[in-house]
């Protein structure tokens, strides 16, 4: 049995089962690291940053180190453990002696607020050593967004252009372009100028939820156009159909710096992370790896935060308002996020809290049912301090970096590890201490207990709350809850009226509302 189980732990892909430990490796200062360029030096002190964190070591090895960026890397570390200046560091070096500018890095990540704290992170280092960092989100409006991309030329006077050959001699505004699948697929099949046949090198970052989505097909599209196009090796290259893929009508060409002309271009280097990294082959077989190397801390797939510590609150279902007010209560004014099942969860959870007057803290919900501009002034208020408490669905889960959440409940349990190793890992991060907490009723303890084996982690603990403290609430949750109740009803009949409204509008106007 105990055999059967340890096999099952064994990755089926055989380079997975020798991988570089990056718990051997160990935090080390700036000026320890070779090869270290000073300007990046000094952007990451000036960042706060004096040493390197182990997957940074790790990967700088395998990059600007002995390993060269000669194989694609897989690299699976917890949460908070600094992966994207893991990725950042070593791409910024490598294209700071570039001499002609074009887009030679892609960064695709799930979500615009995952995209957005990606951004910032080049925008940190890059520019320091002459570097263009761009943003393909769909924060704002196509035209802009491309007028930040491309850079068009200069129009003399008097001279009648044709339209066509601008195309020739548009440009790329930035080195490095963060995306997410949808905007990257808007310019890959429509903005003039914007290509990929410079791309050396792609990350893809929270590759596990990367490849659980289609997202448009962005990921075959994105390798087809960046494929080698060297006519010996590909005689069948011709065949590719441009049509299939609207603007962009070229193929990986031979280099753009002096001296590589007629020889074949490196090859595209990929680099795919997550804390909790897929070892299905079937699904990593769609990253096209080139002699993956893999690089994963400790012996578990599975890693939770060092520094985290794990509380288990056992009550009631009806009561879990309750004790979920106590909790925060005892916490008092530091950061905490509160994640729900459900994004209509979130919302009658965020509503409830604001009805408890005692309550000397600002909530306030953060969920895919939200508008993008909202979740972000939410989030903007998050990290500036001014909202200490936000309840969250799963659109947090993964990869956000706020500093100083020292708590992460659990108002509903999560029903996967990964879920579980996600949410947790908003705290703890960067060596910081935290603390998870999980409200259970009895009979989900076993269930909880089980899923936290994954990762094999034991030392979750109960933590009770007085039941004095629940008794004093009792009245102010009944109000609570008949307000929530006159809330909720005032906003379905609102939601009803719109729709009543809208259903009763000619066709042309009910698709300008919904574009709205
Ligand atoms: N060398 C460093 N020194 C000090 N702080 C660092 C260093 N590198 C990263 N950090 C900080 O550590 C925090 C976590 O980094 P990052 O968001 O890259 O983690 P991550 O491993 O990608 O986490 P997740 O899996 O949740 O996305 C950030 O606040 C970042 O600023």
């Amino acid at each position: 049995m105990e055999k059967a189980k340890k096999k099952k732990n064994v990755p089926v892909l055989p380079w997975m089962r020798s991988p570089i430990d990056v718990g051997q490796f160990e935090e080390r200062p700036l000026h320890l690291i070779p090869c270290l360029d000073p300007r990046l030096k000094l952007a990451l002190q000036n960042m706060g940053f004096s040493s390197l964190f182990p997957v940074q070591v790790a990967v700088w090895q395998e990059t600007i180190g002995p390993g060269a960026f000669e194989r694609d890397l897989c690299i699976n570390s917890p949460t908070g453990s600094g992966k994207t200046l893991a990725y950042a560091l070593p791409i910024v070096q490598t294209l700071s002696t570039r001499t002609v500018k074009c887009l030679r890095a892609l960064v695709v990540l799930p979500t615009r607020d995952l995209a957005l704290q990606v951004k910032e992170v080049f925008a940190s280092i890059a520019p320091t050593v002459g570097l263009s960092v761009g943003l393909a989100v769909g924060q704002s409006s196509i035209a802009d967004e491309i007028a930040e991309l491309i850079k068009r030329p200069k129009l003399e006077a008097g001279i009648c252009y044709d339209p066509e050959d601008h195309f020739q001699k548009l440009e790329s505004s930035v080195d490095i372009l963060v995306a997410t699948p949808g905007r990257l697929m808007d310019h890959i099949n429509n903005t003039k100028g914007f290509t990929l046949e410079h791309l050396s090198y792609l990350v893809v970052d929270e590759t596990d939820r990367m490849l659980r989505e289609a997202y448009q097909s962005w990921l075959p599209n994105v390798l087809q156009l960046t494929h080698a196009h060297d006519e010996r090796l590909f005689p069948c290259a011709n065949i590719f159909s441009p049509t299939t893929f609207g603007a962009l009508k070229t193929i990986r060409r031979c280099g753009v710096e002096r001296g590589f002309k007629g020889k074949p271009y490196p090859r595209l280097v990929k680099m795919v992370l997550s804390a909790t990294l897929t070892q299905d082959p079937s699904k990593l077989a769609q990253l096209e790896l080139h002699h993956p190397l893999f690089l994963t801390t400790g012996k578990t797939r599975y890693q939770l935060p060092e520094k985290l510590e794990s509380y288990k609150l056992v009550c009631q279902s009806k009561l879990k308002p309750l004790y979920l007010v106590a909790l925060l209560q005892n916490i008092g004014r530091e950061k905490c996020i509160v994640f729900t099942k459900s994004v209509e969860a979130t919302h009658r959870l965020c509503t409830l809290l604001n009805f408890f007057n005692d309550l000397e803290v600002n909530i306030k919900e953060y969920s895919g049912l939200q508008r993008q501009s909202v979740r972000s002034k939410t989030l903007k208020a998050f990290r500036e301090g001014e909202i200490q408490v936000l309840i969250s669905s799963d659109a947090m889960t993964r990869g956000m970096d706020v500093e100083g959440v020292r708590n992460v409940i659990n108002y509903d349990m999560a029903t996967y590890i990964k879920t579980y190793i996600h949410r947790a890992g908003r705290t703890a991060r960067a060596g910081q201490t935290g603390c998870c907490f999980t409200l259970l009723s009895k009979n989900e303890v076993r269930r909880f207990d089980k899923m936290l084996q994954k990762a094999h982690d034991d030392s979750s603990t109960f933590h009770s709350i007085p039941s004095g403290s629940i008794e004093s609430l009792r009245t102010v949750y009944a109000s609570a809850l008949q307000k929530l109740k006159e809330t909720v009803e005032s906003e379905t009949s609102r939601k009803r009226k719109i729709g009543f409204r809208i259903s009763r509008r000619p066709a042309t106007m009910k698709e300008e509302h919904k574009s709205k």
